[in-house]
């Protein structure tokens, strides 16, 4: 069930209004509703509706921009007439067939009236949302609403249909004049249509300032999708120049298309053809020099914004901290880095290129053709969202027959499969008129669905047919063949234009939804830090090793039941070697975690000398403490630029990585290699052994040259010589630095100063090896008496 949250996060903005049926008034919103309109609103009580988030681009705000738009152009038009005659003039001298003063007043009124119903009824509809009992008087008014809107703009039309008559009727009109009163027919139309649609789904939600709080987040990602493009300005602004140049080539090609046509079919109009031929060659190919350009430049500008951002993406992926990532799946940050990036880069560049060209395409075609003929561009004004608005209301009312008609058809047919497999039944108790009676009524009502069908079906053909054939009627009437020729291509340009801005709403949208998630990453501090990043780190000179947990308790953030350390209380002193023994999943691991600083513990401190390690600064932090975990992950990188991954320093020479690697046993089987150190591991080091991975892993930590040594045994099965080679140097990486090993292995656990056993995130035990032996009845004991009698060496049991 899609909750409002998730949609915010989609950006997926809800284009329709909230919508019921008519009869839902006498019952609390249902799961219907919420498959229908993406909220759930079951619940109709104030404290746990969520009431949702609606989209300020819905059908009626974009009737009060009609209204608002009607208002003023009249108004301007009324100002510009007043030029040849006073504002008052028209007033004082008011005539129905000439003044202008009365489509002003009629769209004033309409406007108040228009904009007052709607506003109620959005309120009416928010007021029951919050009731679960139906009232009579709320449905009262809003019925008297309804019709009142109805009402309103039907007058209006019917105003606007008379006035034209009456017009018409009139000699030498003024131009202006007549095309004022066509755009007012024109609108007053589209807002009756408007309204019709609106009436049955009237069931708006007004949004509540203070629940505005998405809506205005989508805004706020909007400006900020867009500050993206910000350090491209320069390139995008000559784009931009070029984008207007070849967009203006486009709109008058038409226009000496239509020449060429009129010169060729007079007698003397050669020349005509020849002088238009070259300015639309010479236009095509400044156009498509321009093209040429533009393109290049908006997706150079797409190729090096998408390049910034997914360098900061990734900066501030690997800044957060390790609980993070337990958290977050690996391919949805992946995505981020790759789709999300991607649909960001059209809709900054290339999408807003396009948004440009195509309103200028519209508006530059519309203006050419006003140029062209007056009266006709605004019959196909009207006639075009005329036939638009038609086939939307045919569409949904035929979706509806349809189901309807299927419905019946699929009784009839129950019926008469039933009497056909119970043929027996039916013939013992003489039934078959019955049946046939039966068959026959259900065969009527979809019969009846059917007549409906077919009468919109010839309704809308009709209807289509009769407004295309005006249109065209007018068409050849009004023009001639050239401008007829023109007068198509700007059509086609306006309507290809159109389909391709709707599809730019959807892109930029996703865009949205794709920022959002960015900019979450964005901007999310990790809440340990993982670079230096303030004057008040400590980076411990005196450092010797000597580290102290006190009271440490843990829980890992994605398992926020369950407890991992208890109280844990132990100290490593500069030099020392400690083993962490215990059974698996015992919470061995974690401590080293908390040591790498990987999470902060929920209370208790980790002491590195004298010093919190909350206080320490991470980069210090990093290059003194050195950690090698069972299964080490290596990059596919070669074996050289694996060692010396964790060094900052470019000046370190191969002699150091040889050390460290002899060091680490890994130098002769790195020798044999053919290419050395420079031969390439593989993903993930796939193409060494899990030994050689161990080994280069150990190299790696020694050349930091470690303060503090971290050590988790490998306990994966090696064979025995790759195991002693592993052992062998982990027990030279032992000598002389301070070690905490998570030890799986007796030969291990011998060699260290103390032992601290770990069971269910507590000690249970700790000393040395020789007083833990001695212990009757230990949990140590037990550990290393089971495993000599498996006959291995290690230490590890499962619980
Ligand atoms: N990232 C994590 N998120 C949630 N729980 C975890 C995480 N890592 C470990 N755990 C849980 O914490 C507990 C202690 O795990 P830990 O890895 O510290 O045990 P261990 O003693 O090191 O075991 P082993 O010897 O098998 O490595 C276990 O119950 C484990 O399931």
């Amino acid at each position: 069930m899609p909750s409002n949250d998730r949609e915010t996060q989609n950006g997926d903005v809800p284009i329709i209004d909230l919508t019921t049926n008519e009869h839902d008034d006498q019952r609390p919103l249902l799961s219907d509703d919420v498959q229908q309109t993406g909220f759930n609103l079951s619940t109709p009580n104030v404290d746990t509706i969520r009431v949702p988030s609606i989209t300020r681009y819905r059908l009626t705000n974009v009737l009060r921009s009609v209204l608002l738009i009607e208002f003023l152009t009249l108004l301007i038009i009324w100002f510009i007439g007043s030029m040849t005659h006073t504002l008052i003039d028209d007033i004082i001298h008011y005539q129905f067939t000439t003044s202008i003063f009365d489509l002003v007043c009629v769209s004033l009124c309409k406007m108040i009236l228009l904009v007052i119903l709607l506003t109620e009824l959005e309120t009416f509809s928010i007021a029951r949302l919050y009731q679960a009992d139906s009232n009579q008087a709320f449905i009262l008014i809003r019925y008297l609403c309804k019709i009142l809107l109805f009402l309103i703009a039907m007058s209006s039309l019917a105003f606007a249909i008379v006035k034209l008559v009456f017009v018409l009727q009139k000699s030498n009109l003024e131009k202006l004049y007549l095309s004022t009163v066509y755009l007012f027919v024109v609108f007053s139309s589209i807002e009756f249509i408007g309204v019709i649609l609106m009436i049955p789904y009237l069931k708006l939600i007004k949004l509540l300032e203070q629940q505005k709080s998405s809506v205005q987040k989508k805004k706020v990602d909007l400006k900020r999708l867009f500050s993206l493009a910000k350090s491209e300005r320069l390139l995008m602004s000559v784009a931009i120049v070029f984008l207007l140049i070849s967009t203006i080539t486009q709109v008058v090609q038409p226009y000496f298309f239509g020449k060429i046509i009129d010169g060729a079919i007079t007698s003397d109009g050669m020349s005509v053809v020849n002088r238009n031929v070259i300015i639309l060659f010479i236009v095509n190919c400044v156009g498509a020099a321009a093209s040429a350009i533009r393109s290049w430049l908006f997706e150079l500008s797409g190729q090096r914004l998408v390049c910034r951002l997914r360098q900061s993406i990734l900066d501030s992926i690997v800044k957060q901290e390790v609980g993070f990532f337990d958290d977050t799946r690996t391919g949805e940050l992946t995505n981020r880095l790759s789709s999300d990036t991607q649909v960001l880069q059209n809709a900054v560049t290339v999408n807003i290129s396009m948004l440009v060209r195509f309103l200028l395409q519209i508006i530059g075609s519309l203006v050419v053709m006003f140029y062209l003929e007056v009266t006709l561009t605004l019959v196909l004004m009207v006639v075009v969202p005329l036939i638009i608005l038609i086939a939307k209301l045919y569409g949904s009312i035929v979706q509806k027959l349809r189901k309807q008609f299927q419905d019946e058809l699929a009784a009839a047919g129950t019926t008469a499969e039933e009497s056909i497999s119970n043929i027996r039944t039916v013939r013992i108790f003489g039934a078959e008129n019955r049946i046939s009676n039966h068959y026959s009524d259900n065969l009527l009502k979809s019969y009846g669905v059917g007549k409906k069908l077919a009468w919109n079906s010839g309704a809308f053909m009709g209807l289509v047919s009769f407004l295309t054939a005006g249109g065209i009627a007018i068409v050849l009437w009004k023009l001639t063949t050239g401008l007829f020729t023109s007068f198509l291509m700007y059509m086609l340009q306006v309507a290809l234009a159109f389909a391709f801005l709707a599809s730019l709403f959807t892109d930029f949208m996703q865009a949205v939804g794709a920022s959002e998630r960015i900019f979450d990453l964005l901007d999310r501090q990790p809440k340990i830090p993982a670079t230096s990043n303030s004057q008040s780190c400590i980076k411990p000179m005196d450092f010797d090793g000597h580290v102290r947990l006190e009271k440490v308790c843990f829980t890992y953030p994605t398992r926020s039941d369950q407890r991992v350390l208890h109280d844990i209380t132990f100290e490593i002193k500069s030099g020392q070697k400690i083993a962490l023994v215990g059974p698996s999943g015992g919470g061995k691991s974690t401590i080293a975690s908390l040591l790498e600083r990987f999470y902060d513990p929920d209370s208790g401190t980790i002491y590195f000398g004298s010093n919190p390690l909350k206080s320490i600064d991470p980069k210090w932090l990093r290059e003194n403490v050195s950690f090698v975990n069972q299964e080490p992950s290596l990059f596919a990188c070669s074996i050289r630029d694996n060692i010396t991954f964790g060094l900052d320093r470019i000046d370190i020479t191969l002699d150091e990585i040889q050390e460290a690697a002899k060091q680490a046993n890994a130098h002769d089987f790195i020798e044999k290699f053919e290419n050395k150190y420079d031969t390439l591991v593989g993903e993930r080091g796939v193409r060494l052994s899990g030994g050689q991975r161990q080994r280069i892993a150990i190299a790696r930590a020694l050349l930091m040259s470690p303060k503090l040594l971290l050590l988790d045994e490998a306990t994966s099965a090696l064979d025995a010589e790759s195991e002693h080679l592993v052992q062998e140097a982990i027990e030279r990486a032992m000598i002389d630095r301070t070690v905490l090993v998570i030890a799986h292995r007796l030969s291990t656990v011998r060699n260290s100063n103390s032992v601290i056993v770990i069971d269910h995130g507590t000690i249970v035990e700790q000393g040395t090896h020789d007083f833990l032996i001695s212990k009757d009845d230990g949990i140590y004991k037990k550990l290393v008496l089971r495993q000599l009698m498996a006959g291995n060496d290690s230490i590890t049991t499962d619980e």
